[in-house]
């Protein structure tokens, strides 16, 4: 699958993690940065991020700032992205299975590297459920996005 990562100072530490073992499972990445600790804001990282995704150069993105929390707010602010912030295995499988989620953010002061791994594995792994309900669910998402 082609991804795009992106993550602020506080989540560039572990990008490096997440590339590689994003790689190691097959995957094509995009970085669209930062590449290294200077100060940047994450606003502006989830627009790289949702840029390639809508312009179909990439099926799913990944972002690290440093709770997860700031990357998950601005992504869900921009057109075609549903983000979530994944801390635990069961949400980074299941975000994907029943909501559709196209960007998982995870915070670097939050999880290590071996849990980032496993998040990540669970998250790539994952697909969009057939069943009704939840596509219904999801195409009310995309009627609020459309509103908006
Ligand atoms: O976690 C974040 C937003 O939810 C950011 O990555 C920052 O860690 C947070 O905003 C703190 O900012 P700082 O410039 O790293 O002190």
């Amino acid at each position: 699958m082609r991804l795009v990562i992106g993550s602020d100072h506080a989540g560039w530490s572990l990008k490096g993690t997440v590339i590689a073992h994003l790689r190691e499972l097959g995957h094509e990445v995009t970085d669209v940065g930062s590449y290294d600790d200077k100060p940047v804001d994450f606003p502006d990282v989830a627009r790289k991020v949702a840029a390639k995704i809508t312009a179909g150069e990439a099926e799913r993105g990944i972002m690290v700032c440093g709770t997860g929390v700031g990357a998950s707010i601005a992504a869900n602010k921009l057109k075609g992205i549903r983000a979530a912030v994944c801390h635990d295995v069961h949400s980074a499988h299941q975000a994907v299975e029943h909501d559709d989620v196209n960007v998982m953010c995870i915070g670097a002061q939050i999880v290590g590297p071996w849990l980032a791994k496993d998040l990540i594995t669970s998250f790539m792994e994952a697909e969009f459920s057939t069943d009704e309900d939840f596509r219904r669910r999801v195409r009310k998402l995309h009627e609020m996005d459309a509103e908006s």
